[in-house]
């Protein structure tokens, strides 16, 4: 080390570069030099972005993105270039890790580190942006990058690592350097700007999928009911105006939810905590939806023993919609005005688009609540979800009562026990929900209220809608494939579900140690074994096999019982790409790396 002289006996008159003065110093703001990877020999081709005289340290950018900090006697020229010049900065720091293998040369290296910063690649650009005043300010005043001068040592220690990781000893200098990356996501996360890509078709496609999504309900709920739900029997009969609208049915929506609420403020069962806002702040969520589905079969069996006719769902399954979808249209109302109140930094990313239908319909608040009451957790998780199973059980019944069976069909069991597994299983891991796209990243507006309260119980029932009035036979083989694959998919779901859940919760998770991951400059790792090694996402594999062992049991006689089948495809294909978008926008380099070694969307070699 040692290649050069202290900066500050360079500087004094300063150089204009574009509209920034830049002190006389040995390396100017565009050099394209060397720069040393902290704990490392290694050094890789790097842009001078600014040099600040205080700290007699250079802020230099990696070809991925990743800032860092570093002094003079860690840079070289670009003409004694030796090695990986155009390395990204995950893969550099693998490197580093890996040749600094031995804990005492390791060590040692760390030691001799480094008044080194890492900054996220959200700031890079930002910083790119407003120049050299900018990094100015952000020395002083930043806080991940203090949280970083502190921890860099640790932090090269446990990111940058490709090896499994329980080749790394007793695992305790890796959960300490875990907690601190947990801090680094926290801050960098408090940082990040916002985002201004619309998704939806942006503001036109706000107005269309206002429009079109409870318009398709309606015409889901009425093809259904025609004798013939056949594609060619279009439009189906348009029912009289005053048949929409049922009272009783308002009270009985309005008296399903207050329930529902009442059993989630209940205090039972546990708190849990959310991930890391931009704040920093980690909300607490009162996880007892296993426990509210359980209370609502038992109130639900009790009412069916004092003579409640759940039929009643069959009959007035249009009105119990209805009345649902304008519970929905005002708490999006609610949601929206209350939204203009919120602070900044709880708006979702992007959900601020300036536009009225946009906004209204995204969401613009992530997580609307009122004291510990959290509306868009609530809705996702309980009044929709459970009420789904309500309106099968009810559907399996309307069918006894129709076909004058004694007992449902077989059809019509799978139906219901494989929704009520799916519905069960969201419920008793609700803590997972927490780290999925719409808890993390969504606005709570139109769109995920709609969703909740009318899209899943008076969608996800068609399947059941459908075999009240149309027996459909199943042979014992095409049960038994039936049934074999509802349990793979649940298999598949599950696992890869559960797997990124503990990783994400703790990274250094023991079970989890045989897995290999990439690092990512934010501080947070990406799994590249295991599940989430086969494709980028299993779990969707899974709930589309799942899926497909809901339409099979309603034949091929109709297009209508495939409808979700149909709906998922689109859904997820759709949702997969957001969040290609998303990570990549978080992970930059390293989200591609992962791309590359894992090339598969959802289907092994397929997609
Ligand atoms: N039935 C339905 O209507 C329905 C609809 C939609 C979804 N779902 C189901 O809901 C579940 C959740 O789905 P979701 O869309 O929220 O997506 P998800 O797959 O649970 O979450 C995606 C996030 O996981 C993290 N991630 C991605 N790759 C990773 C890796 N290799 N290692 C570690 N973390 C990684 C990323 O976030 P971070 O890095 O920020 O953690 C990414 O943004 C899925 O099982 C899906 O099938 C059901
Ligand atoms: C209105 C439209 C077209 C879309 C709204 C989408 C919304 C209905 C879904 C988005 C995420 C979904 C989801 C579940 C239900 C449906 C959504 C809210 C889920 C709660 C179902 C149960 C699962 O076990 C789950 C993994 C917890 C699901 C999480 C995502």
């Amino acid at each position: 080390m040692g290649l050069c002289g202290q900066a500050g006996r360079h500087s004094s008159a300063g150089t204009e570069l574009g509209s920034t003065k830049m002190p006389t110093v040995k390396y100017q703001r565009g050099d394209m030099v060397m720069g040393r990877w902290p704990g490392s020999s290694l050094y890789y081709e790097v842009k001078v972005l600014h040099f600040d005289a205080k700290s007699q340290l250079y802020t230099v950018i990696y070809k991925d993105g990743t800032e860092l900090e570093l002094k003079e006697q860690d840079i070289k020229s670009a003409a004694a270039r030796t090695t990986r010049p155009s390395c990204t900065a995950a893969a550099v720091a693998a490197a580093a890790i890996t040749e600094s293998a031995s804990p005492s040369r390791r060590d040692a290296k760390l030691k001799d580190s480094f008044e080194v910063r890492l900054i996220p690649p959200e700031q890079t650009k930002a910083s790119e942006n407003n120049g050299n005043k900018k990094h100015e300010k952000k020395e002083d005043n930043e806080p991940a990058n203090k949280v970083n001068e502190k921890s860099e040592p640790e932090k090269n220690q446990s990111r940058y690592n490709l090896r499994r990781r329980k080749d790394d000893g007793d695992g305790k200098a890796e959960a300490k350097a875990e907690q601190l990356e947990e801090k680094e996501a926290k801050m960098a996360a408090a940082a990040a700007p916002p985002s201004v890509s619309l998704d939806f078709g942006g503001k036109l496609g706000a107005y269309f999928w206002l429009l079109f999504l409870p318009a398709w309900v309606l015409f889901l709920v009425l093809k259904v009911n025609q004798e013939d739900p056949s594609l060619a029997n279009f439009p189906p009969l348009w029912p009289l105006l005053e048949s929409f609208w049922d009272a009783k049915a308002l009270g009985f929506v309005v008296l399903w939810i207050l329930f529902q609420v009442l059993l989630y403020i209940l205090p039972v069962g546990k708190l849990s905590e959310g991930m890391p806002l931009r704040s920093g702040e980690r909300l607490k969520y009162r996880t007892n939806g296993f426990f509210a589905m359980v209370v609502s079969c038992v109130a639900v069996a009790a009412a069916v023993q004092q003579g409640a006719d759940l039929t009643y769902i069959h009959s007035h399954f249009l009105q119990l919609a209805v009345s649902s979808f304008l519970i929905s249209v005002l708490l999006s109302s609610y949601l929206y005005v209350r939204s203009g109140r919120a602070a900044a930094e709880q708006l979702a990313l992007g959900g601020s688009s300036g536009n009225v239908a946009y906004d209204f319909f995204k969401g613009r608040e992530l997580n609307p609540r009122i004291k510990y009451f959290d509306l868009k957790f609530f809705c996702e998780m309980r009044p929709g979800l459970i009420g789904w199973c309500l309106i099968n059980f009810a559907l399996a019944l309307a069918e006894m009562k129709r076909q004058g069976l004694e007992a449902p069909s077989h059809a019509m069991i799978l139906v219901n026990l494989f929704q009520l597994l799916y519905v069960a299983d969201g419920l008793w891991n609700e803590e997972a929900i927490l780290t999925t796209m719409d808890l993390m990243h969504d606005g709570f507006g139109f769109m995920l209220a709609f969703g909740d309260l009318v899209w899943v119980p008076f969608t996800y029932t068609l399947q059941a809608y459908y075999l009240v009035s149309r027996p459909t036979p199943l042979s014992p083989p095409a049960l038994a494939a039936i049934v074999t694959l509802k349990l793979v998919g649940f298999y598949i779901f599950r696992k890869s579900n559960s797997e990124k859940n503990a990783f994400r919760r703790n990274p250094s998770d023991p079970q989890l140690s045989h897995l290999k991951t990439i690092p990512t400059a934010t501080g947070r790792s990406l799994l590249v074994s295991g599940w989430w090694g086969v494709v980028r996402h299993p779990n969707y594999l899974g709930d589309l096999l799942m899926a497909l062992a809901w339409s099979l049991p309603c034949g091929f006689s109709h297009l209508l019982p495939w409808y979700y089948m149909i709906y998922f495809i689109i859904l997820l294909v759709h949702r997969d790409s957001r969040d290609m978008s998303e990570c990549r926008r978080k992970y930059g380099s390293a989200w591609d790396e992962y791309c590359r070694t894992v090339p598969y969307r959802i289907i092994p070699r397929v997609y």
